[in-house]
């Protein structure tokens, strides 16, 4: 008899199993079929506002536009006890005396945002979900690309084209289905920045650039919020909180922002994706310490290296600057601001390309690619010698750009006449224009830039060249 009851039950839990498998991957077709059906209606309506006079019509579209967007938060509830599946679900942390039962109902009525589903808020996300936070918000405009898989591990290969912000909430999801995560597709600007910080206890930014660094710390001095920061490039992190308990803001610190060009991003500079996995992970950390009130006083700025030791190194903050812009005193800022123009480039913008050359001194890859092996020429390979070392034309020559002008001579002994015709590659076809500039001062004969470089080459030339 019990033997019966057992199978029965058995059966009755595969059964349950197996539906609820079902659901899940139906409900991950249908965000798919919902990313493919929005985005087609983004290009409709962007077409019909743009092209269109009838003001009452555009009015109608617009007002339909945000209803939509509206419609998607959901109020967070405030939860007094944790229910039986929680117990079950956080037992190993809730038994810490540093959390306990009052902890993790802190972490349950806890909603915080997380902005970019990158390197640091892949990590971050999943342990913020897997603790028990209440309700996550993912913010991110981009798409998964397979380029970025050894550091976003929130995605994943079969995941590739579709909307970061919509796969990190399928993770989340299948991680821990209490956890209410909503997920916005959006470029995070100053029109929809207040709005949706004002909805959240904490913020966390995970992105990459200047702009919106500045974009996120002003909404959340302006509504009050502490702002969990964190950066990593090559094998090197950092990470901050800014605007709590009293503590300084972003522009206390840095009250002017970087020249653009001297901004590197992980593109061009590398990045090991343990780094984001560390810092984003701390970012984590962070969060659930301000989340249950256990700490006191965060005001350092924390600094990791992987090649140095010890891996990790604090630096006190100055304090909060009574006459900065935003949180001082008299703060003369007082609603969001156009930050690309502040910044001199936004969060689009992350490997511009330079124009520094006319036609008359830059070659299309597949004309130099006819010329080749007719015509006597140098080819100099611009790029760092790691990523020469990766791949590069035949009979090419490196000499990294930092390097040229001590290296003169040494071009100028690869020619056979002093008018032998010199061509420039580098990755992408910026870099490449530099040395162009700076060989032009030495050279006699033509120097030219291929276009596009490397990237260019492979797509148009060589579709065996890898592209990195
Ligand atoms: N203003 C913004 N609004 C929404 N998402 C943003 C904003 N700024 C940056 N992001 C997102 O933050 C994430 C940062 O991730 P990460 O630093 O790993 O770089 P990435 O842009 O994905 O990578 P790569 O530069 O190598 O292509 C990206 O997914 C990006 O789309
Ligand atoms: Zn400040």
């Amino acid at each position: 008899m019990n033997i019966e009851m057992d199978k029965s039950e058995n059966q009755e839990l595969i059964e349950l199993i197996e539906l609820v498998s079902r659901l899940k991957k139906e409900n991950e077709q249908l965000i798919i079929r919902v990313n493919e059906l929005e985005e087609k209606l983004n290009i409709q309506q962007n077409s019909l506002l743009n092209n269109n006079t009838n003001s009452k019509l555009k009015e109608s579209v617009l007002q339909k536009t945000i209803t939509f967007d509206k419609a998607l938060p959901t109020e967070t509830p405030i939860y007094k006890d944790l229910t039986l599946a929680e117990y079950m679900l956080y037992g190993r942390q809730l038994i810490l005396p540093d959390l306990g039962k009052s902890g993790q109902l802190k972490l349950k009525n806890t909603s915080i945002l997380i902005v970019g589903a990158g390197g640091l808020g892949s990590p971050a996300a999943i342990y913020l979900a897997a603790a028990g936070v209440g309700k996550l918000g993912i913010v991110d405009y981009d798409k998964v690309e397979k380029s970025n898989l050894h550091r976003q591990i929130i995605h994943n290969e079969t995941r590739e084209g579709i909307s970061k912000a919509q796969s990190a909430k399928m993770t989340i999801e299948g991680l821990n289905s209490l956890c209410n995560c909503v997920a916005y597709e959006i470029l995070l600007d100053s029109l929809s920045a207040l709005e949706i910080v004002q909805q959240y206890d904490i913020v966390v930014d995970a992105t990459d650039n200047v702009a919106t660094r500045y974009l996120l710390n002003d909404a959340c001095v302006i509504s009050g919020k502490p702002l969990v920061s964190g950066s990593a490039l090559r094998m090197d992190g950092q990470l901050t909180v800014y605007n709590y308990k009293g503590g300084p803001c972003y522009r206390c610190l840095f009250p002017k922002p970087p020249p653009p060009e001297s901004v590197l991003n992980c593109a061009d500079g590398g990045i090991l994706g343990v780094v984001t996995g560390v810092i984003g992970c701390l970012q984590a950390l962070q969060a659930i310490k301000i989340a249950t009130e256990n700490d006191e006083s965060p005001n350092n700025l924390l600094i990791f290296s992987a090649t140095s030791y010890p891996l990790f190194r604090s630096i006190k903050l100055r304090s909060k600057k009574k006459d900065c812009v935003i949180c001082g005193d008299h703060p003369s800022i007082t609603k969001l601001q156009d930050y690309v123009q502040f910044c001199g480039s936004g969060a689009l913008d992350k490997s511009p390309s330079v124009k520094e050359l006319g036609r008359e001194d830059r070659i299309e890859p597949k004309v130099y690619h006819s010329l080749r092996n007719e015509t006597p020429h140098v080819l100099i390979d611009v790029r760092e010698t790691v990523q020469y070392d990766i791949c590069s034309l035949p009979s090419s020559i490196n000499i990294p750009l930092k390097d040229l002008t001590k290296r003169i001579e040494d071009v100028k002994k690869l020619l056979e006449t002093p008018n032998t015709s010199v061509y420039v590659i580098c990755r992408l076809g910026n870099d490449s224009q530099h040395a162009v500039n700076i060989l032009k001062n030495y050279l006699k004969g033509e120097v030219k830039d291929i276009i596009g470089g490397l990237y260019k080459w492979s797509l148009e030339v060589d579709q065996e060249f890898p592209i990195y």
